[in-house]
């Protein structure tokens, strides 16, 4: 099996993290990657933001765009009440056989399901394949350019946000989200706020960007 980061990102959890343990996991791969390697995880500064924003929500039904290692998926999961299920997408399947082991070693697999394929493909699944009505909480971290065109097939396509649905985006600043900003900035079912941060283990600055959708407007009733 070919060595590579994540696998030694992993090894490294195996052998250092407390089985069952989400947040020692996220401790560990969070040591990690800002001492030996770094890696594309959301990271403790901005996974604070994202740790509130989850509280605060309280979902049962949660969809996360791009797995990577598991980092955020466990996070997330250490988070929720019972009963309550995430859904991570990932289409790359290396990424996926890691998060697996991560998401299994820290305990949370009960709660998180991956799903792997291209989000463009496994969105339009989610009501009939994988039994979803609607999304209380969307978190996107993965192909920037994926931002808008995921986010308008969860809202046009697939109807799969309520009022009061929460979708957080990581990195729209490094390495940036532009036409994603603009569109949910200028939708006015959405209402924004900026959350000012760092990239992860790094000084440059970065940010997440949280939109509550207001529900759908009058226009939809008829
Ligand atoms: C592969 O680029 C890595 C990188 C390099 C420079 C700056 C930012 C990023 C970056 C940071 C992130 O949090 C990310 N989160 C999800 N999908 C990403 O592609 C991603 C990229
Ligand atoms: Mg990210």
């Amino acid at each position: 099996m070919a060595e590579n980061k994540e696998k030694r990102i992993l090894n490294f959890v195996l052998q250092n993290a407390v089985r069952g343990d989400p947040q020692s996991v996220v401790d560990t791969i969070d040591t990690y990657c800002s001492q030996k390697e770094w890696a594309m995880n959301v990271g403790d500064e901005k996974g604070l933001i994202l740790d509130k924003i989850v509280e605060e929500t309280k979902p049962s039904v949660l969809l996360e765009l791009g797995t990577y290692c598991g980092y955020s998926a466990v996070r997330i999961a250490g988070l929720l009440k019972p009963g309550a299920r995430l859904l991570t997408i990932e289409f790359n399947p290396d990424f996926v056989a890691i998060a697996k082991q991560m998401i299994e070693f820290a305990g949370v697999q009960d709660k998180v399901k991956i799903l792997e394929g291209p989000s463009e493909t496994i969105i339009p699944q989610l009501k009939k394949k994988h039994e979803v009505d609607t999304l209380d909480f969307v978190f996107l971290d993965h192909w920037k350019d994926r931002y808008l065109p995921d986010t308008v097939l969860l809202l046009v396509m697939c109807g799969m946000q309520r009022k009061g649905s929460v979708l957080l985006a990581d990195n729209v600043i490094c390495p940036g989200a532009p036409e994603f900003i603009k569109y949910i900035r200028n939708n006015n079912h959405f209402k924004c706020t900026n959350f000012p941060s760092h990239l992860e283990y790094m000084k440059a600055k970065d940010a997440m960007e949280k939109a509550v959708f207001l529900g759908p407007g009058l226009e939809s009733m008829c």
